[in-house]
């Protein structure tokens, strides 16, 4: 299957500092693929890259096949974006600003009406085709907002922080309505929160200091944070050698509060095994237990390995 995105050595410098460095990712699939960083990251530079408003220092990018660079209108035929803000008119109605939006995209005249007719459906915005944008709830202004970036059907649809500054009503219709949007085309969103992304997504890209530092489905993200370590405390403790004598246990730690951290590599068997060797071998056990990680502490433990 060929891609639908493709960055390849992503780079961009802003006047002297470096605000992205070597971005990788590959894309073949619909639904939705999260992009995850902390506040300055570099997720809006990456984004306003692939969707050609700011030139790129290094590196190159391909939707659909074609070079943003090289061949910029077959790129932007299939890309739809939806920045922070949406970029909506207050002062047009509803169907003048999504005519507007398909005229700019290229949509042949023939076929203008029933683009904007399908885009307003799929985001159930029809009852308000007349009506001043301005006069919209937020909400609303953010579905014109989506509508405008799947009225041309591109393959690919790239949401910065579409989810920021709804109330919770709004967030649950939001989310509903970018599924929907990602069951025939592939949504990449961006998101400083964690639990967000879970929600939303099938895959997740982490990226932090401009650099990404994780990269794989939310199944294995979640994975990432099943329980694979346990604490223990021995009254009589043996060292990290004895204790990596116990099968399964690729390393061991131990902490300024005389606990140690043991690593297990999924043998669910590890708890008795380390009980029976401190019986036998005198470490006299206070204490043992899983330690499960929080997947809001994972995603520091990433953060934190980033290189600067
Ligand atoms: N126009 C600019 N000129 C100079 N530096 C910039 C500019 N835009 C962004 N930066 C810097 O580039 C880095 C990445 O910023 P970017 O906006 O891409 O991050 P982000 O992950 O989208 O953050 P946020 O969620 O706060 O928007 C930051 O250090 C930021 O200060």
């Amino acid at each position: 299957m060929s891609s639908i995105l493709k960055i390849e050595r992503l780079s961009h410098k802003y006047s002297s500092s470096w605000a992205i460095r070597d971005i990788n990712i590959e894309i073949s699939q619909t639904g939705v693929i999260g992009l995850l960083g902390s506040n300055g990251a570099g997720k809006s530079t990456t984004m306003n890259i692939l969707c050609g408003v700011l030139n790129q220092t290094e590196g190159n990018v391909y939707i659909n096949g074609s070079d943003t660079r090289q061949d910029p209108e077959n790129a932007k035929a299939n890309i739809g974006f939806l920045p922070q803000q949406p970029p909506v008119y207050t002062d047009l109605t509803v169907d003048e600003y999504l005519t507007y939006a398909a005229e700019l995209r290229s949509v042949e005249k023939s076929k203008l009406r029933a683009a904007v007719n399908e885009a307003k459906e799929r985001t159930g915005i029809t009852h308000f085709s007349r009506r001043l944008i301005g006069n919209l709830s937020g909400g609303y202004k953010q579905r014109v907002g989506i509508a405008q970036a799947i009225v041309h059907r591109p393959k690919l649809v790239v949401m910065d922080e579409p989810t920021n500054g709804l109330d919770p009503n709004q967030l649950i219709e939001a989310r509903k309505l970018i599924r929907e949007i990602a069951v025939d085309h592939t949504v990449l969103l961006s998101s400083h929160i964690l639990s967000e992304i879970q929600l939303l997504c099938r895959e997740i890209i982490m990226i932090e200091a401009g650099r990404i530092i994780f990269s794989d489905s939310m199944d294995a993200f979640n994975n990432y944070a099943q329980p694979n370590t346990l604490l223990v405390r021995f009254e009589n403790p043996p060292s990290v050698t004895d204790l990596q004598q116990v099968t399964g246990i690729p390393r061991v730690e131990y902490l300024s509060n005389g606990q140690a951290r043991i690593y297990f590599d999924g043998d669910k068997t590890v708890t008795e095994k380390i009980v029976t060797a401190s019986v036998q071998l005198g470490w006299k056990l206070q204490e043992i237990h899983l330690e499960k990680g929080l997947l809001d502490d994972i995603f520091k433990q990433l953060s934190n390995q980033s290189p600067n």
